[in-house]
């Protein structure tokens, strides 16, 4: 990126940035109103000071992240209260002290996008950022943060109800991320199958049924999602082009997986709650297995 800026490469044209500082030490960095945090689940907590660091007085950290966010359980009544932390989340509480969840705001990504080489981004499909406060106020400044994205063509949307678009996206996430990785094959292909049809759909449904049980109702999602599960994340309707869900990268690169941010803190919501979900409960300790064997 500092020698050659930042490449995105996709169907519909490709540009590059030179970002006006690339650099791997926040440190040198100025106090930021705004930063947005891509940070895979795993490596938030050991940035979460490095994050801190960086945010200016009333300053806000936007995670942009696939499953259950570190600053879940934080919906505006304080954030000192031991309990809300996520031990599979932010084992040491770090994101949570440092950070604090009163200066995250959330962001539900659909756009599917693969790092091709150092600084090179492939963009396969979709362009919906959904961003909102956990405690699911229009906020001035969530809103302002919504209208810059818009102005730099990002299809950014606010919204009250982020939780409710967190469980959606995890029709798609835990199944295909999980299934994907396991057997090494795009979303496009794992409908070839027809067992791995069948557990995907199993899945779908097993995360329906712990959404209701947060009262969310996701009814017509699953269907659609057991309707077109090769779309992916797709949710313009446009042709899915062959991809390689994020976790499926990280197994093919050796890399640690988001294991529990994407299935198991959403396990751990189903045995609160006394939902049963026999086949979460196998992939579970599958992708812990598989991530434990990426990374030694
Ligand atoms: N990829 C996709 O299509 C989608 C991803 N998402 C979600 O978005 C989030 C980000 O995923 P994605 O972009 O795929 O992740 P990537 O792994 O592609 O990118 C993460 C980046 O973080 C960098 N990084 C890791 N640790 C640090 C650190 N301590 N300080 C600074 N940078 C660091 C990595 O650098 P390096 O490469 O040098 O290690 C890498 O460039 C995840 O929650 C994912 O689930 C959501 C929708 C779609
Ligand atoms: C696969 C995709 C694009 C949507 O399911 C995704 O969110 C990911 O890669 O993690």
């Amino acid at each position: 990126m500092q020698s050659s800026g930042l490449s995105l490469l996709s169907a519909e044209g490709e540009f590059v940035v030179r970002p006006a500082h690339a650099t791997d030490d926040p440190g040198t960095l100025p106090p930021q109103d705004t930063v947005f945090v891509t940070l895979k689940a795993r490596a938030q907590p050991a940035a979460a000071r490095a994050i801190a660091s960086l945010l200016a007085p009333g300053g806000v950290a936007v995670f942009a992240n696939n499953g259950i966010p570190w600053w879940w359980n934080h919906r505006g009544d304080g954030d000192a209260a031991p309990v809300g932390k996520l031990p599979l989340l932010d084992p040491e509480g770090a994101l949570w002290s440092h950070v604090g969840p009163r200066r995250a705001i959330g962001c539900v990504v659909y756009s599917a996008n693969e790092v091709v080489r150092p600084g090179v981004v492939r963009h396969a499909a979709n362009n919906q950022w959904l961003l909102g406060e956990p405690d699911g106020r229009l906020s001035p400044r969530l809103q302002e943060i919504v209208a810059v994205l818009r102005a730099a063509q990002v299809r950014a949307e606010a919204v009250t109800d982020l939780r409710a678009r967190i469980w959606a996206k995890l029709l798609r996430n835990a199944p295909l991320n999980s299934l994907c990785a396991l057997t090494r094959l795009p979303v496009d292909q794992l409908a070839l199958e027809p067992g791995l049809q069948g557990l995907l759909e199993q899945v779908i449904d097993e995360i329906a049924a712990i959404a209701a049980a947060d009262g969310v109702d996701l009814s017509d999602r699953a269907t659609a999602a057991k309707a077109a599960p090769r779309l992916g994340a797709a949710v313009d309707g446009s042709a899915a082009p062959s991809i390689r869900p994020s976790m499926l990268q990280d197994a093919l690169q050796g890399r640690a997986m988001e294991v529990e941010a994407i299935l198991g803190q959403v396990q751990q919501f189903a045995r609160e709650r006394g939902v049963a979900t026999p086949v979460l409960d196998l992939l579970v300790p599958l992708v812990r297995g598989l991530d434990r064997a990426a990374r030694r």
